[in-house]
């Protein structure tokens, strides 16, 4: 795959319209009575990077008894580490496994877990990597017996394990994700000079780690089945599952930011990235602008046309949609319920008695903010000097996988400065914690504070702010909430703050910490009021609802299927008496910014010319174009019919003259049409009008991708009005172009007349790839040749047409070409 930009554009980001954004009211209105309940047949599959569980390998002499808690509504939050122990028949395994629910992720792990509750469902994800219990170390050896013994204690879960290469998967997750799309995702270019060749080691093994998935997904793939894959670990998932199992409903849901697409460019494989996304039938985002993003730059990118509903990927429609993720909040509200937790309550309170509480909860990561949050909290102290002494701000900064020790350095020094500014020997303004906390205290914490300060620089969503809400249901505490966080679009009573802006940030403080009461519960109790109603399980039956939707639009369902070479073959062989009709633009030369430079392949010409060489065949071009241009690059060929100018022109295969199809039609229109394409043209940079005899086509493939649709369905609408009525002319909307001709004819016409005049034809082949060709497939739809007739539309099988067979591209043509004319076989 080529890693070119096809174009690269100014700043017209998106459009004002609005993507689908779901809230409860609305996917009740707006569901179908079918969809309204998701009990439909099929299961769903769910695909997770990793699975729920982690697994530990647990050797026999230190068996303790394992910890026995009561079981959760759903997956436990962060931090809970419910443990499930599973004992391997004695003799058949010396191990005993130990299945561990994952920290973090809580959300999305509970909102799978909800629909796999009402609904059949399986899970699919890698087993991450597999720890000895007490060493804690990486277990290397799993062998195939291992294997084999987890795979049927997980099928007991409804999980089927995925198990990775070591390295490969530390290519995939360390590398490609965490160092190249994370980033990139989050809004931070790669900052180390590099040659290269990382990048492209662990982008092989990105691909390696999708495809594996992919094909563990189709082996466990049933007719019925819905596939919902998770996040930008998986993003070539769709379509190399696409290819695998090309009915299969697949929809991707994306947990982090997508960035503009001015950054999204940079990244050396954006083109395979969004092509692997499109296979999908349904891509859903955190935020409208998350949604805008990706459709964006599917368009300036991958040159697509595109709705603010999604993206037409060559005639598959990939849909998009934006549902924010919500939290178990049901479950929460039992936890900071707990003795536990009511415990360490009191105990923070008495320990910071008399002061105001501020708490900051963030994983040691650059995109969270917390050098912004240490210094805006300075600005606080500095402008604000009636609050010193009595405000403290806990701050626990969670480490990750990733080394972030210059970061922790340096907040550690910016701590160290702001408490020497202004703490006393009493009394220390910052109480910095580097490390987890376990879940009675993350929610004592969250339920003691007076106020929540989050200043992520860009977060996917932030959870945390949720969960801080539950927990504020007697403080009814403010929540200052950074305006880059995607929670920010859906938690519009929290404190909105730029973090770049820390005078904002302290005044943001200071009002917090001054509100009156009254302000505070009107503001928890709409906050409150979102959490209860967006929770994770709600975000998840709106995908696998909005899933379900989609694929029952009849013409995403109808897939044509791909072209049978050998039948093909078969039938050709056998008949007596051939005819077939060819386009030329994308059917047997593929598509080119440029139109004087799709120059015909040399193979092609050759089969071309072998299959006119038989007797028992009349081939014919149909094109668009016109004369000069067909005679110039396919003139040469001998016994080949021509059919220009959408049927305004033809040759016989058999003769030098070109007959006018419409000799005595009034062409003065064109005068008109023509002012009308000079006038988008004149403010339409890079598009050009082509002129011909009988027809006139405005081609916009060089503009801006956006403005030139936009202008091209201006132009539409101009002509459509302005003229339609008065004149006998078409408009006909083509690949990046629109084209005006008259009415009298088109491509449809030319085939009837032609099977008229061969009445004896036992075999039709025809091929196509935009909308002028379905004349030609309507036209055949009659067709006196029965399964001897081949209607071939060049496209995915989900586009919409009248053809009754489909290939990927115009070298699928070729090959076609290429079989039945004997040059080629059918490997
Ligand atoms: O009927 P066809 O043979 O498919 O011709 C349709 C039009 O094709 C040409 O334009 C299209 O192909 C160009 C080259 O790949 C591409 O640059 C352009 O954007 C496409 O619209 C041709 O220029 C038109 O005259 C034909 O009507």
């Amino acid at each position: 795959m080529s890693t070119d930009m096809q174009q690269t554009h100014g700043s017209v980001e998106g459009s004002s319209a609005a993507t689908t954004i779901l809230t409860p009211d609305r996917v009740a209105k707006f569901l179908p009575l079918s969809a309204k309940g998701i009990n439909s047949d099929g299961r769903i599959i769910h695909v997770t990077h990793q699975i729920p569980f982690n697994i530990i390998r647990k050797q026999k002499e230190y068996m303790v008894v394992a910890e026995s808690l009561p079981s959760p509504p759903s997956t436990p939050p962060r931090g809970k580490q419910e443990t499930t122990e599973i004992s391997v028949e004695a003799n058949s395994a010396k191990e005993q496994w130990l299945f561990v629910h994952r920290r973090g992720h809580s959300a999305m792990y509970s909102g799978i877990q909800s629909v796999s509750q009402e609904r059949e469902s399986i899970h699919i994800g890698w087993t991450g990597n597999i720890h000895e219990q007490h060493t804690k170390r990486v277990v290397n050896d799993i062998n195939d017996e291992d294997k084999t013994t987890l795979t049927k204690l997980l099928e007991e879960k409804s999980i089927v394990p995925i198990f990775l290469d070591k390295q490969q998967s530390h290519n995939h997750y360390e590398g490609y994700c965490k160092s190249t799309l994370w980033p990139l995702f989050h809004y931070l270019t790669w900052s180390k000079a590099s040659d290269g060749r990382d990048e492209k080691v662990n982008w092989v093994d990105y691909v390696a780690v999708n495809t594996q998935f992919a094909q563990c997904i189709a082996s466990q793939y049933r007719q019925g089945d819905k596939i919902w894959i998770q996040d930008y670990h998986l993003l070539l998932v769709p379509e190399l599952l696409r290819a695998l199992i090309p009915e299969a409903p697949i929809g991707l849901f994306f947990h982090v930011p997508f960035p503009s697409s001015e950054l999204f460019r940079c990244l050396s494989t954006r083109k395979q990235i969004l092509s692997g996304l499109l296979g999908a039938d349904l891509i859903g985002f955190q935020t409208f602008s998350y949604a805008r993003h990706f459709i964006s730059s599917c368009t300036r990118v991958l040159g697509h046309e595109s709705t603010p509903l999604g993206v037409n990927a060559a005639g598959h429609i990939a849909s998009v949609c934006t549902i924010p993720i919500g939290i178990n909040a049901q479950h929460v509200d039992v936890l900071r319920n707990s003795p536990g937790v009511i415990a360490k309550v009191e105990s923070i309170r008495e320990t910071y008695k008399g002061k105001k509480i501020i708490v900051g909860r963030d994983k040691l990561d650059v995109t969270k903010g917390v050098i912004q949050k240490l210094t805006a909290f300075e600005k606080f102290l500095e402008m604000y000097p009636q609050w010193r002494d009595k405000v403290v701000l806990i701050q626990v900064t969670t480490p990750t996988h990733s080394n972030n020790s210059g970061l922790e350095s340096k907040i550690s020094e910016q701590v160290s400065h702001i408490n020497n500014t202004y703490g006393t020997f009493e009394f220390l303004p910052i109480h910095y914690y580097h490390q987890d906390v376990d879940p009675e205290q993350y929610y004592a914490l969250l339920s003691v504070a007076d106020l929540a300060l989050i200043t992520s620089v860009r977060d996917g969503m932030n959870t945390t702010s949720l969960e801080y809400i539950i927990c504020q249901q007697e403080r009814k505490s403010p929540l200052i909430l950074s305006e880059f966080t995607g929670m920010a679009g859906s938690l519009s009573a929290a404190m909105m703050v730029n973090p770049w802006n820390f005078a904002g940030v302290a005044k943001a403080i200071d009002t917090a910490l001054s509100m009156p009461l009254e302000d505070k519960i009107t503001r928890h109790t709409q906050l409150f009021a979102h959490v209860k109603n967006n929770t994770s399980e709600f975000w998840a039956q709106s995908f696998v609802k909005q899933l379900q939707v989609i694929r029952e639009q009849p013409f995403q369902f109808s897939r044509t299927p791909l072209l049978n070479y050998q039948q093909l073959k078969a039938d050709y062989d056998k008949a007596n008496k051939r005819i077939m009709f060819f386009d030329y633009d994308g059917t047997l030369t593929p598509i080119v910014s440029v139109p004087s430079a799709a120059l015909p392949p040399k193979d092609m010409s050759e089969y071309l010319q072998i299959l006119c060489d038989d007797p028992k065949n009349e081939i014919w071009v149909i094109s668009g174009r016109d004369q000069e241009t067909l005679e110039k690059w396919l003139g040469g060929i001998r016994n080949l019919g021509f059919s220009a100018e959408h049927g305004c022109f033809m040759k016989q295969p058999n003769s030098d003259n070109w007959i006018n199809m419409l000799e005595d039609v009034d062409m003065s229109w064109k005068n008109d049409v023509l002012k009308i394409f000079d006038y988008y043209t004149e403010r339409t940079q890079g598009s050009f009008v082509e002129h011909k005899k009988s027809s006139i086509t405005w081609h916009y493939r060089q503009a801006d991708p956006q403005y030139g649709l936009f202008q091209a369905q201006e132009c539409q609408n101009h002509l459509e009005n302005a003229l339609l009525s008065k004149l006998p002319v078409e408009v006909m909307v083509g690949k990046k172009n629109l084209e005006v001709r008259p009415l009298a004819i088109n491509k449809g016409e030319i085939v009837k007349r032609l099977l008229a005049l061969n009445p004896e034809v036992d075999f039709i082949a025809c091929a196509g790839d935009d909308k002028t060709d379905e004349d030609m497939f309507r036209a055949l739809c009659a067709s006196p040749v029965g399964d001897s007739c081949y209607a071939i539309t060049v496209g995915p099988s989900d586009k919409k047409t009248l053809a009754n067979w489909h290939v990927e591209n115009s070298e699928d043509i070729v090959q076609a070409l290429g079989l039945m004319a004997g040059a080629v076989n059918d490997e």
